[in-house]
Order: structure tokens, then C-alpha cells, then sequence
């Protein structure tokens, strides 16, 4: 687990209900954790100590309920969209540590991270027969970005492709939703859940929020921001091998059905999820695909219109 670096640490330690978490320090401060169950991002810290990632008060850290919150990976299916429980089992599975990861290509020695692995065991290869290695490696930057780096390698022995959806279902901590925009979604197509997955297309207008959302944009441009005006916070997503963009949020009737969510839980999170699941991925055996999402929470004193992600970085 050594991190190439002593700015930066890395601590497994037990977390809610003694299940096994990792812990990410950054030397200014920000800190990531990923528990081992579900292999699921739980906690997203800036160096002032705020917490970034929403995870509901009501969260149930006890398999085989995933938990609600932070960024559970939908992986072998996302949402509805196939034959398995919804969302797939990935997120209620007990990931191991991979200590000896495929090299990555980029430098890391200047980040603390973690890397997992989930291999289905045979009770898996029941629901769903295919043999597979799931890496996952979960960075922390200095400038306290979170990054997370997915590679799933078909490994059957039988000759036999597979198929997947996925999403890193995001749920991010916000103010207020009344007072949140997402920017980059406007004028793409998207899949209504809401109606029956039927497609239509977003208006001109950057995405604001008055009731229930359940929508999947297609196409998605590769950064996309979540300004909270409430507390002048910018969230900018850059995804890659990740099409498509999820965005939801309960409301209140929803939220109440929910066991493991609180009734008004819902004005303080909304998810955008970096997904791949309008066009399924296929892997031969002996392929392995890659889909990455790097997260930056910035300073942001917002006036409509005018957001360039690159510029509200570099201005921060
Ligand atoms: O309750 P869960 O299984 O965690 O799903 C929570 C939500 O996830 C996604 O955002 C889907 O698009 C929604 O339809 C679903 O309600």
C-alpha cells in the first residue's frame, strides 16, 4: 500500500458496523474514504475539512443492502437496463486490496491512492456467467481532486464475449437543490426513467431542480459542472470512456419510500453519474476497457452563463 511518497497517507481501518475502510490523506488536508464493501467511495473531504460527497444519515453499512451514499459503482448493470437486481452487484460485494496492480501509464507518486479488485466467485458466476477482474484504483491529488480510475478485463476461459452497463453513481452534497445548475447537459438527448425510458431532448437552458429527476443525457461532453450558489461551490466532473451522464434526485415522495434515506434528505444531494449505458460495453476475452472520473470541488462566484470548468480552476 506504500504511496511512493511521505506527503501522503494511506490507512486501512475499520469503519460503520467493523467493516474494512480506506483512509486517503492528503498534506493540506483533504482526505478520501473507500470502504471495501461495494469498493465504494463513502467520504470526500476538501483540506478545510468539508465533506463533499452526500451520504444519507439513514445509510444501512451492513450487506447485502449497498450503501446510500458517496460513489457506489453500478457494475455489471446499471439501473433496470438487463436481467440482474438493479444496479448490479458490484456494490454489494466485498472488494479485496490489489497489491500488485498492471502498472498505469501516468506517474502516480505524487497522489495517495488505493487499488481494489473484485473477481465474481462462483455463486456470482450463477447470476451472471462470466469470469471477469474488476480494478479499481481511487486517487487522491494534492490539490485534493478525487479521481477514480475503473479497468474490467474479460477473463473467460470459454472464448466468450460480455456486455456491461456501468455508472459511478455519484451523489454529491449540496446546499440547497433549489439553489443548484448543472451545466453541460443542455440541448443533449436524453432517456426518461420517469417515462418509460422514452427519449427526448433538453431544453436550451442549464439544468436547475423542482421536483423528482430520473434522466439519462447521451453523448455527454467529457466535463460537466454542478454549481451551488448557496455556498459559491463548484463541482466539475471530467469523465472518460463515460458517455453518458446520469443525473437524479427523489424528492420527496421517493425519498420517503426509501428506507435508508431521510424525508427531506433529498434537498442536500443530488447524483450525476458518469455512466456507459445507452450503448453497453463488450469486451472479448483477453480485452479490458477503462472508464475514469476525476471530480475538483472549486471556489465559485458564478454568474450565469459564463462557466468555462477550465477557467473556474484556474482561477481558484
Ligand atoms: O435505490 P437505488 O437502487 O440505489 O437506485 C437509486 C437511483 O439510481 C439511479 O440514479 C437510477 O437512475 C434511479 O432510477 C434510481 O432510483
Amino acid at each position: 500500500m506504500a504511496t511512493g511518497s511521505d506527503r501522503v497517507a494511506v490507512e486501512l481501518c475499520k469503519g460503520i458496523n467493523g467493516l474494512d475502510k480506506v483512509v486517503l490523506r492528503e498534506s493540506r488536508g483533504s482526505s478520501v474514504e473507500v470502504y471495501l464493501y461495494g469498493g465504494q467511495v463513502t467520504s470526500w473531504k476538501n483540506d478545510h475539512g468539508e465533506e463533499l460527497l452526500f451520504v444519507s444519515s439513514k445509510a444501512i453499512f451492513k450487506p447485502p443492502k449497498a450503501i446510500r451514499g458517496g460513489i457506489p459503482i453500478c457494475f455489471p448493470q446499471f439501473g433496470s437496463h438487463g436481467g440482474l437486481e438493479q444496479h448490479g452487484f458490484a456494490r454489494n460485494r466485498v472488494w479485496s486490496i490489489d497489491t500488485d496492480p498492471p502498472p498505469f501509464p501516468t506517474v502516480s507518486s505524487n497522489k495517495a491512492f488505493i487499488d481494489l479488485i473484485l473477481k465474481p466467485t462462483e455463486e456470482d458466476m450463477k447470476i451472471w456467467p462470466h469470469s471477469f477482474e474488476f480494478r479499481l484504483r481511487v486517487a487522491l491529488g494534492p490539490g485534493g481532486d478525487l479521481m477514480l480510475t475503473s479497468r474490467i478485463r474479460n477473463t473467460n476461459a470459454d472464448g466468450k464475449p460480455f456486455s456491461f452497463t456501468f455508472a459511478y453513481h455519484t451523489y454529491f452534497s449540496v446546499s440547497d437543490i433549489s439553489e443548484v445548475r448543472v451545466e453541460g447537459l443542455e440541448t443533449l438527448d436524453y432517456l426518461d426513467n420517469l417515462q418509460s425510458k422514452e427519449r427526448f431532448t433538453e431544453q436550451g437552458d442549464a439544468i436547475t431542480f423542482e421536483s423528482e429527476i430520473d434522466k439519462i443525457y447521451l453523448s455527454t461532453p467529457t466535463k460537466i459542472a454542478i454549481l451551488d450558489h448557496e455556498k459559491k461551490r463548484t463541482f466539475v466532473l471530467r469523465k472518460d470512456g463515460l458517455p453518458d451522464a446520469v443525473v437524479w434526485n427523489p424528492w420527496d415522495r421517493k425519498a420517503k419510500a426509501m428506507a435508508d434515506f431521510g424525508d427531506d434528505e433529498y434537498k442536500h444531494m443530488l447524483c450525476v453519474e458518469a455512466a456507459a449505458v445507452e450503448k453497453p460495453i463488450t469486451l472479448k476475452p483477453g480485452e479490458e476497457w477503462r472508464g475514469r472520473l476525476e471530480l475538483s470541488a472549486v471556489p465559485s462566484s458564478y454568474c450565469s452563463g459564463q462557466l468555462d470548468p477550465r477557467k473556474v480552476l484556474l482561477s481558484s
